[in-house]
């Protein structure tokens, strides 16, 4: 099982995706997602440089040896560019020893925990009626679970909300980061009224989610968390950038309303205080930002002494192989909670053949061995690189602010 060839594809059918592929001697491949949205050439140099060239010639089926390898021997650690690097490899390993065993990564794992895995769509609309009509949409295409976002008044861009009726948003949707204004007061006192709306309208088994996307300071989080009581939120995420870890004592001592984190975080230090104090209720961080398979698995079983479930990042600015990836993750994990999905365009799902479907609100893992997610190399060629990038946020005097 040695390593005789690796490389990175680099394509933009629609977006960009990084995608690491390893070859075995034996002609056994796998592929590993390593794009970091709007940082992906960086991901490619530390990749290229760094680590493919130490790679060469080791062992596929060490994957732990690998990792511990690329994490502890590289000195500098943590970070989202080196962990989307290892994370990538790692994934790719995964896929070569699954493959090689003859098994759908989920076996591997330790087998099927549950027979279908839940996810949630994106509704958003500019103003709460075009919110509930996208909303009515999911509900019709059988999505038990919504995220729902809406425009507020007086703001006139926010991140995550769709610029016309029936699209979607697209993360990194500028060559140089746009720039959004925001207002705190205008936000905290809408999304009440926006969630009276969606119970008034869909009744109280929908499941509902809601993203504040890190624009609030801990004691607005907390006014949050509570206005939103009554209408029983799934969770409410990444309400204040976490950086500091103890701010969501003071959230929780005033909030019933779960709540999600960890879509930026990238190490199992990054939650260690939030899960051992019992402050969070889902982990975020998907495989190929999280050190992989190898590392996020660790994050799960801490995450389980403390009743917290996962509830995977799957936004479009990660590959169909980190979704697929997921799904095998999610049938086997036993403390699933739900997994996030906004449909890639059908150019990027051709690019990336995948077992993987979609049915009445959930995934289903496919049966091929390893991942179940392939690339089409000559199709990527056809997408060359595109530099993209992420908004920016100001308050409305110019000071720039989270997002
Ligand atoms: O999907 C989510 O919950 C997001 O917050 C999407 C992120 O902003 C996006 O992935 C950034 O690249
Ligand atoms: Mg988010």
């Amino acid at each position: 099982m040695k390593i005789s060839d690796a490389y990175v594809i680099v394509t933009s059918p629609g977006r960009n995706f990084v995608t690491l592929k390893i070859v075995t001697e034996s002609g056994t491949y796998g592929i590993g997602d390593a794009t970091l949205n709007g940082r992906e050439m960086a991901v490619v140099a530390y990749l290229e440089e760094h680590v493919i060239p130490a790679l060469i010639g080791r062992d596929a089926s060490r994957i732990e040896d690998i990792w511990h390898y690329l994490y502890r021997g590289a000195y500098w650690r943590r970070g989202p560019v080196t962990m989307a690097a290892v994370s990538a490899v790692d994934l790719a390993l995964w896929d070569i020893k699954a493959k090689a065993a003859c098994m759908p990564l989920y076996q591997l794992l330790g087998g099927r925990s549950r027979e279908r895995v839940m996810t949630y769509a994106h509704c958003t609309g500019r103003d709460i009626e075009g919110c509930l009509a996208e909303v009515e949409k999911h509900v019709k295409l059988g999505y038990r679970a919504v995220r729902v976002q809406a425009g507020v008044p007086g703001i006139p861009t926010i991140y995550g909300v769709a610029k016309n009726a029936g699209e979607r948003y697209e993360p990194a949707d500028a060559e140089l980061p746009a720039e959004h204004v925001w207002s705190t007061e205008k936000y905290l006192n809408h999304v009440p009224k926006l969630f009276a709306a969606v119970r008034e309208r869909f009744g109280d088994e929908l499941h509902v989610l809601h993203d504040v996307h890190h624009r609030l300071t801990p004691i607005e989080a907390a006014r949050l968390g509570k206005a939103v009581e009554p209408y029983h939120l799934f969770w409410l995420e990444d309400c204040v950038p976490a950086e500091n870890q103890e701010s969501f004592r003071l959230i929780r001592q005033h909030t019933t309303t779960p709540l999600a984190v960890g879509e930026v975080f990238n190490s199992i230090h990054d939650y260690r205080e939030l899960l051992e104090n019992q402050w969070i209720d889902y982990i975020r961080t998907p495989l190929s930002h999280g050190g992989g398979i190898t590392h996020v698995r660790r994050i799960a079983d801490l995450a389980g002494l403390y009743h917290v479930r996962t509830g995977f990042h799957g936004p479009t600015d990660l590959s169909p192989v980190c979704l697929g990836a997921a799904i095998h993750f999610d049938t086997w994990v036993p403390n699933f909670g739900i997994q996030e999905h906004m449909p890639h365009t059908s150019e990027t799902d051709a690019v990336f053949p995948h077992d993987y479907r979609f049915e009445d609100g959930h995934f289903l893992v496919g049966e091929a061995p390893g991942h179940g997610v392939d690339i089409d190399e000559a199709l990527a060629k056809q997408y060359p690189y595109k530099r993209a990038s992420l908004p920016v946020n100001r308050l409305e005097d110019g000071t720039l602010w989270h997002w």
